[in-house]
């Protein structure tokens, strides 16, 4: 048993989505492990009339699937409080604060507040504002605010909303989630950099030809097409989940392996990244719409016929680009990217695709050898693969790939926590490592602007790519330009290719 929490949620947004989906569920899996036990309370804000007990009710379900028995789980949901509260009134913030003061007693909660904002951003201020003005903070315990992205649309939109909450709370009290930092390979980075002397002396551009980062998914927009309208790829992912990986990955080694070190070596990492002219932008990103299409005898309609979504929509749903960093470590080695939606399958890795040997060898006596790939599973399977050249058994000398890979097994995989879950344990210490900070975002935004500003210009047609394809023909082209190619495609790829399986 640990020691646990003793703080006060509360959560704006209560009835929605990601509350029900994420966040109660991973305030009950730290509750089953003993982070959270008495001292613990949350109020659930939103516009709806609910009680307690129907909110309760909702929590319930929402854990319905990580029970282990109903008397614990009804225990936990006693924790929780619902206040009906709009976010505009400043009426509603002094029920609030009553509530509040009365199960700080009650709990015993020391003054430690934590506030979610499960809400669309542009409430953001307002309730900071609030929380300040009706004198909710008081100063007593820790007061810490987590926030969902996505953090504003452009560099200006992120950077007003950054002063409204910094006129309330400090860097350090605002966690913005990045739910990727809180997954468990994404963590693992540092540790197969760092901890292994055998990559971390060859992570440069002596021995490191290019980088490759892919984040696919193979489901389509859903039910959200009109956030994902407003959005699209470029913002929806490669301005956060995607470009806080690369800093990982470019990052130098902190002398400490604490926040302020990692985040002051990935903001270094950030603000290397070459800054693209309109044009340069347009040279180096590539972006695409799925269209209906088959797979494996299923039919997927088109971006286009998705509920909420324009039928002459021009939002991209890929996006594909190459970076590059002006410094001594990486100058030369190209990070290309990738993501996008109803793409082959559900694949989220990076590959590390190592330099070919300049003197061969084996040249003319036998196979090229493979190019070495080190490649990190994010998603679905965790773990990491290492691609080198052996000899073949047998008589005569021929290469033959192999494969070094090692894959967490499914019972580690069910028990391994969960990203909201372990965000929340890193909010509850006050460890703001895994959080996105301000300058992380201020500068993915610099460098994203420029790409979306330079395709908002632009008159030619979207290009297009079949649901459940790897993206776009540009995509393929991007790379086959600077004589490379992806190192990653799902074995269906090449199937329906005719290639033998890669
Ligand atoms: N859902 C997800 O998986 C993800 C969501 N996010 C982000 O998280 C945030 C919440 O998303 P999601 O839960 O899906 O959204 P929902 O639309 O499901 O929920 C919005 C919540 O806000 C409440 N609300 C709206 N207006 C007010 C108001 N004026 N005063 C008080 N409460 C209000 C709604 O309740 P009521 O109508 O009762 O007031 C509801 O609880 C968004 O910023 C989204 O971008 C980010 C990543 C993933
Ligand atoms: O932030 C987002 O992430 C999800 C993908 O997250 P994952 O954990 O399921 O890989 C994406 O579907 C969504 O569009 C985006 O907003």
């Amino acid at each position: 048993m640990t020691e646990s929490q003793a703080v006060l949620f509360t959560i704006f947004g209560a009835t929605g989505d990601l509350a029900k989906r994420k966040l109660y569920p991973s305030l009950f899996r730290l509750y089953k492990k003993g982070e959270l036990a008495d001292n613990f309370a949350v109020i659930g804000t939103a516009r709806r009339e609910w009680s307690d007990e129907f909110y309760r009710g909702v929590i319930l379900d929402s854990i319905k699937d990580l029970m282990r028995s109903k008397t614990e789980a009804e225990a936990f949901a006693s924790h929780f409080y619902y206040q009906s509260h709009d976010v505009g009134d400043a009426s509603h913030y002094i029920t609030l604060k009553e509530l509040g003061e009365k199960l700080k007693t009650q709990y015993k909660t020391l003054g430690n507040q934590v506030f979610f904002l499960a809400m669309a951003p542009q409430f953001f201020g307002t309730i900071a504002e609030h929380l300040k003005s009706e004198g909710i903070l008081t100063g007593e315990g820790f007061e810490r605010i987590v926030i969902e992205k996505p953090f504003g649309t452009s560099y200006a939109t992120a950077k007003a909303l950054n002063d409204s909450l910094a006129k309330v709370f400090t860097e350090e009290q605002i966690f913005r989630i990045d739910h990727y930092l809180g997954k468990e390979m994404i963590q693992a980075v540092s540790a197969v950099r760092f901890a292994n002397p055998i990559f971390e002396s060859l992570w440069d551009n002596q021995h490191i030809d290019n980088v490759q980062i892919t984040f696919a998914e193979f489901i389509g927009v859903e039910d959200r097409g009109g956030y994902y309208e407003t959005s699209g790829a470029l913002k929806d992912m490669i301005q956060n989940h995607v470009l806080q990986v690369l800093s990982l990955i470019a990052m130098e080694k902190p002398s400490k392996f604490d926040e302020a070190h990692i985040v002051e070596q990935k903001v270094k990492a950030l603000k290397a990244i070459r800054q693209y002219s309109p044009s340069e932008a347009l040279e180096n990103f590539v972006r695409g719409q799925y269209i209906s299409g088959k797979f494996d005898g299923e039919a997927y309609k088109a971006y286009r016929e998705e509920d909420s979504v324009s039928p002459d929509s021009q939002t991209e749903t890929f996006a594909a680009g190459k970076f590059v960093i002006d410094n001594e470590r990486w100058a030369g080695v190209p990070f290309y990217v990738r993501s996008g939606k109803r793409m082959t399958e559900k694949g989220t890795r990076i590959n590390i695709v190592f330099k070919k040997s300049e003197d061969n060898l084996f040249a003319g006596s036998c196979d090229e050898p493979v190019q070495n790939v080190l490649t990190i599973y994010i998603q679905p399977t965790e773990g990491f693969s290492l691609s080198v050249n052996g000899k073949a058994a047998g008589q005569g000398f021929h290469l033959d790939p192999l494969r070094l890979s090692f894959r967490h097994d499914s019972e580690f995989l069910g028990n391994s926590p969960e990203a909201y879950e372990k965000l929340f344990l890193d909010v509850l210490k006050g460890d703001g490592t895994n959080f996105s900070h301000w300058e992380e975002a201020a500068r993915a935004w610099e460098l994203i602007d420029v790409v979306r500003n330079a395709w908002d210009e632009q008159t030619s047609a979207l290009p297009t790519y079949t649901a459940r394809s790897m993206g776009p023909k540009e995509a393929f082209d991007l790379l086959a330009r600077d004589g490379r190619e992806w190192t990653w495609q799902p074995d269906v790829w090449y199937r329906d290719r005719g290639y033998f399986d890669k």
